[in-house]
């Protein structure tokens, strides 16, 4: 059990340079592979429920559809699998086809004193499904929205689409087909996450200015309590009633009522795209260059800024060897981008970048690399290579010192837990006033200790975030594996006031139970 699909895992003719080219930072070569288990190997530790009939058309309490959401798709969620022991697992599973089945799933589930745990891809990456930390609830309900996936409709004049929360990235951008619209939000998990899911968690896409985060794209949203009751906020441009109520449950984590549809913002499928990527010398070089950009405020759909480390790493996977920081610029829209691009690639020209391509694959190769990354950890996995992420975001004023820090906390917590390692960074996101970096790691773990070993360093490095005054997450959002550290982010008052609505929307508790909203 790993990410994606079977047909595109990493074979092993693949896998070796990738391995010899990592030789140097895993200390040589790697454990001797273990495949992961097959579902029949895996006990679950939550016994199931018996439902009443009147739902067996969509709950189930069959062993593989508990496994299948037990978990989210991190390192720990694939090290827990394989780690032998029972697992935390959902009693039941329903997969609603209507806002009617959902609503008697959750009286059932509130009947039944078990908690609901509403779930869309299941790529969470951070304990967000899993039936884990869950108090005195015996066990839950996991709701998989994935049957409520309808496009209701396609307002071409406002630029929105209205579709159910349990469309997956791709449904959803085929729906729109042939109406010159597109969504155009690529988080790396695209293929197997839904709109649900992404406005739940606050998610980004892969494009790095303007139309990153899916909050700034929700136009309305539905919700359905534990009673059975549905709020829908009202489809405005903007408004200034008080708080935004779309702001209350986007990143709310199923924990403040089920997600049923988002009225979404569209763009125009882009008619110009254009591309360029430049070579840096070092990361904090390239870092002034886009900051630069960013203020300047040109907007690049695409900026992502690989150190020399990640530069390294990716393009070890197409068989290149890349040297110093890369810059890889993408813009698209309805007009003649060429424009932005050459302005940009200017900047970047006098912060002391040099211009290597420019065209109209460029950005494309990077992002047939991108989706293709996650699978490289299921093959590492095998070896026991721990391979883990992390993101966050600061204000321009931080770096590059938080880089740096951060850079030598993880690599120290490598080689303490594991004897060796390396840490790559990319830009992932740039705003006016910061940026968003995402770091990965890569160790020599040992196959029965894998997830010890990440706890250690998942405390280290989330450590190092708060103390260089990053958030926990720009878009991964909260879960269950980062609330121990994102407490210091949240002012106490709003931590009163979010426990308030937690309590008038869903009285038991019942929804998610886990999150920080619980402490
Ligand atoms: C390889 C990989 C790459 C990733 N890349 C990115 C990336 O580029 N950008 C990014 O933002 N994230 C990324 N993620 C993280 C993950 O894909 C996102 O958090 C995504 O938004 C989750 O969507 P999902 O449908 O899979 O939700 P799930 O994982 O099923 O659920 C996530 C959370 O949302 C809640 N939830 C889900 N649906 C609903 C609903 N309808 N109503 C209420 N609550 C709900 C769940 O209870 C849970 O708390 C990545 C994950 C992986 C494994």
């Amino acid at each position: 059990m790993g990410w994606g699909y079977v047909e595109d895992a990493i074979d092993k003719s693949t896998l070796q340079p990738i391995l010899d080219v990592m030789a140097p930072v895993l200390g040589g070569a790697p454990q001797p592979a273990r495949p992961g288990p097959s579902a029949a190997d895996v006990t679950l530790a939550t016994p199931a429920v018996d439902p009443p009939q009147a739902l067996a058309a969509f709950v189930s309490t069959d062993h593989d559809q508990r496994l299948l959401r037990a978990v989210g798709r991190s390192f720990r969620d694939l090290a827990t699998l394989r780690a032998g022991t029972p697992l935390a697992a959902p009693a039941a599973v329903a997969t609603p086809r209507n806002p009617q089945e959902l609503e008697d799933t959750l009286a059932w589930a509130s009947d039944a004193g078990l908690a609901a745990i509403p779930f869309g891809g299941g790529s969470s990456v951070v304990g967000g499904v899993n039936p884990e930390d869950m108090g005195d609830w015996p066990g839950a309900v996991t709701i998989d929205l994935q049957r409520m996936n309808q496009v209701f409709g396609i307002n071409e004049r406002d630029r929105v689409v209205h579709a159910e929360a349990g469309i997956l990235g791709p449904a959803l951008e085929n729906a729109l087909a042939g109406t010159g619209l597109a969504v155009r939000h690529y988080p790396q998990s695209y293929f197997h996450s839904t709109l649900g899911g992404w406005v739940a968690t606050r998610g980004a896409g892969h494009f790095s200015t303007l139309r990153a985060k899916i909050e700034d794209r929700v136009q309305s949203l539905s919700v359905m309590l534990p009673d059975g009751s549905t709020s829908t906020t009202r489809p405005l441009p903007a408004s200034s009633i008080g708080p935004d109520p779309n702001r209350l449950w986007a990143g709310s984590e199923g924990a403040l009522g089920v997600i049923t549809d988002v009225r979404l913002r569209l763009v125009a499928d882009p008619a110009h795209k254009l591309s360029a990527s430049i070579g840096f010398r070092d990361f904090e070089t390239a870092l002034e260059a886009t900051r630069a950009i960013a203020q300047a405020e040109i907007w690049p759909a695409q900026m992502r800024v690989l150190d020399p480390f990640e530069h390294m790493v990716s393009t070890a996977l197409a068989g290149g060897a890349g040297e110093g920081a890369l810059m890889i610029l993408g813009f698209e829209g309805e007009y003649d981008v060429s424009r932005q691009r050459d302005a940009a690639v200017e900047i970047a020209r006098a912060h002391g970048g040099t211009p290597r391509t420019s065209g109209d694959s460029g950005a494309g190769d990077w992002r047939e690399a991108f989706f293709r990354q996650p699978y490289l950890r299921d093959a590492l996995l095998d070896h026991a290579v721990i391979v883990d992420t992390f993101e966050t975001a600061v204000p321009w004023s931080a770096v590059p010192a938080f880089y740096h820090s951060v850079l030598e906390a993880t690599g120290e917590a490598l080689d303490e837990v594991c004897g060796h390692g390396g840490v790559a960074c990319r830009v992932t996101h740039a705003y006016t006033d910061g940026v968003a970096l995402y770091f990965s790691f890569y160790a020599p773990g040992e196959h029965d200790a894998l997830l010890t070993q990440w706890h250690a360093l998942k405390a280290a490095v989330s450590e190092a975030v708060v103390a260089g005054g990053g958030t926990m997450s720009h878009h991964h959002a909260m879960g269950r594996d980062h609330k121990t550290w994102a407490r210091t982010e949240i002012p106490d008052a709003f931590r009163s006031a979010i426990r308030g609505a937690k309590s008038a929307l869903d009285p038991t508790g019942m929804l998610n139970p886990g999150l920080w909203f619980a402490d």
